[in-house]
């Protein structure tokens, strides 16, 4: 039957000996049917050093040597062959030539359902590839040149969403554009609220992935026992409550971008099963042993300085190295305040207020200009709405403007209490004291995370955490 078809076929017994080897086989492989019949020598066709090929790891079914042998090249149970098995290699020298190959073996079945032997199926996938990788070149080509155009455009006031028209944006929007336009891995430094995520998604929705999803994952908040869970997600069965199969982050991103803000909090050990899927070597979801594959693009976020923690011994550098292609800087607000009557502008209109930043009144001009901004846009955009709801300009730290008012201080370990607090309940007072306590380490220390958990006496996680439950941080 192999006999006459187009199609290169041969076919091995369970002694791994050549049963078949077809016409179209030997043109393809330069090798005939006369050499290799009754022999088990198919692996010298492909590889200089003796080791099993598709056809031998069908036959023993040995799908954890598959998955070693064809790791890196997508080995995966066909869709279209029932019990089939697809990996494509390259080879340097086949039959020549440098050539791609895309090989399929199926079991062969007696009628008890034993298997007797292996078809394998080879066709030369090389002009396919190049093609594919000629197109990839020069939509990436079209891509950097409609980036050029765009750089060129001049001043910009808005990219996608994000409002600014200051020097420090506009360079910000260059390196999106350039960074929309490579297949690189991209870090977003910056403070926290200055719109690390608003760049993340103005990157994927202007690359080629933009069709496909864009998943945030905000790494602090999720605890270290969930991590595995979310991101490869678990099969039915494998702890208690999992009722049935949940994918994870990175099966639902598959072809699109997963945005990793506040990368400095992983775990070292979710550092490396991440980078061994990024680098192709596939995940396993909780419970299974099954290898699954995703291609997709990482944006990371951090306020942190990440070489820092790589010192410190708290970040990987193989990791550091991935992530590290392209970094983007986000200037804090207080360093483009030429962006702050545009923005309070778009925010009013965002809330639907027929205010103008123009006709404020001339205090609450110059309050908002001299004021720091350590929540950055964030904090600009709470302290609008409050201004438009409650007419007054309420911010989370002193203005600059201010002289630092000096409160009375208690004795040591005595906690005064004001005659409002005093008729609220005991929680909800514990719960504002613990915000302003938050809020002033974290201005005394120009929040910076680190060293205000420090002040404080708690971790930076918990810090993360319980300024998330204060709303000092939106959590994804
Ligand atoms: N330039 C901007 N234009 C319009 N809106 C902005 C801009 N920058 C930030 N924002 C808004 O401010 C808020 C905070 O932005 P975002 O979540 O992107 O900040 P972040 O840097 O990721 O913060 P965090 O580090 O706390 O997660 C969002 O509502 C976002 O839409």
């Amino acid at each position: 039957m192999l006999k006459y078809t187009p199609i290169a076929q041969f076919a091995i017994g369970t002694d791994h000996k050549v049963k078949a080897w077809n016409k179209a086989c030997e043109l393809l492989t330069g090798v005939s049917a006369e050499e290799i019949v009754g022999t088990d020598d198919q692996w010298k066709i492909f590889y200089p050093k003796k080791r099993p090929i598709l056809a031998d790891l069908v036959v023993e079914q040995d799908y954890e040597k598959f998955l070693e042998k064809y790791g890196t090249k997508k080995p995966a149970q066909s869709s279209i062959v029932p019990n089939a098995w697809e990996a494509t290699d390259y080879f340097e020298n086949f039959n020549g030539k440098p050539r791609y190959i895309y090989f399929l073996a199926a079991p062969v079945f007696d009628d008890e359902g034993n298997i007797t032997g292996a078809v394998t199926t080879l066709q030369d996938i090389t002009l396919r590839k190049i093609q594919k990788e000629a197109m990839k070149r020069e939509s990436e080509q079209l891509q950097q040149q409609y980036s050029l155009l765009q750089s060129s455009m001049g001043e910009r006031f808005k990219f996608c969403n994000i409002i600014g028209k200051s020097k420090k944006m506009q360079e910000v929007y260059d390196v999106i554009i350039r960074a929309a336009a490579s297949a690189d891995s991209v870090v977003i430094y910056g403070e926290s609220g200055v719109g690390k995520e608003l760049v993340a998604r103005a990157i994927h929705d202007t690359s080629q992935r933009k069709d496909a999803p864009f998943i945030p994952v905000n790494c602090g908040a999720i605890s270290e026992a969930l991590l595995e869970n979310e991101f490869f997600g678990h099969v039915k069965g494998a702890f208690t409550g999992a009722y049935s199969d949940k994918k994870g982050f990175l099966s639902n991103v598959e072809g699109g971008t997963l945005f990793l803000d506040e990368v400095g909090e992983l775990s070292l050990s979710m550092q490396v099963k991440l980078l061994r899927a990024i680098e192709g070597g596939g995940f396993s979801p909780v419970g299974s042993t099954e290898v699954l594959y995703s291609d997709f693009r990482i944006v990371a976020a951090s306020n942190q300085n990440l070489w820092e923690e790589v010192q410190k011994g708290r970040f990987r550098s193989d990791f550091f190295y991935r992530l590290y292609v392209i970094p983007i800087d986000i200037p804090p607000l207080r360093e483009r305040k030429e962006d702050l009557a545009l923005l309070t502008d778009y925010f009013f209109s965002q809330m639907d207020s027929p205010l103008h930043f123009d006709v404020l009144p001339g205090k609450d001009i110059k309050k908002i200009y001299n004021y720091h901004w350590p929540g950055n846009v964030r904090e600009l955009q709470n302290v609008l709405r409050r201004y438009v709801t409650f007419n007054s300009l309420d911010f989370m730290a002193l203005p600059d403007i201010d002289p630092p008012v000096i409160q009375p201080q208690p004795p040591s370990g005595i906690v005064t209490v004001s005659d409002s607090e005093t008729e609220l309940p005991l929680t909800d007072a514990a719960a504002r004291f613990e915000k302003q306590l938050i809020l002033s380490a974290l201005n005394n220390c120009r929040w910076h995370r680190e060293q205000a958990a420090e002040k404080l006496g708690i971790s930076r996680r918990t810090l993360y955490r319980k300024m998330m439950a204060h709303g000092l941080i939106s959590a994804i």
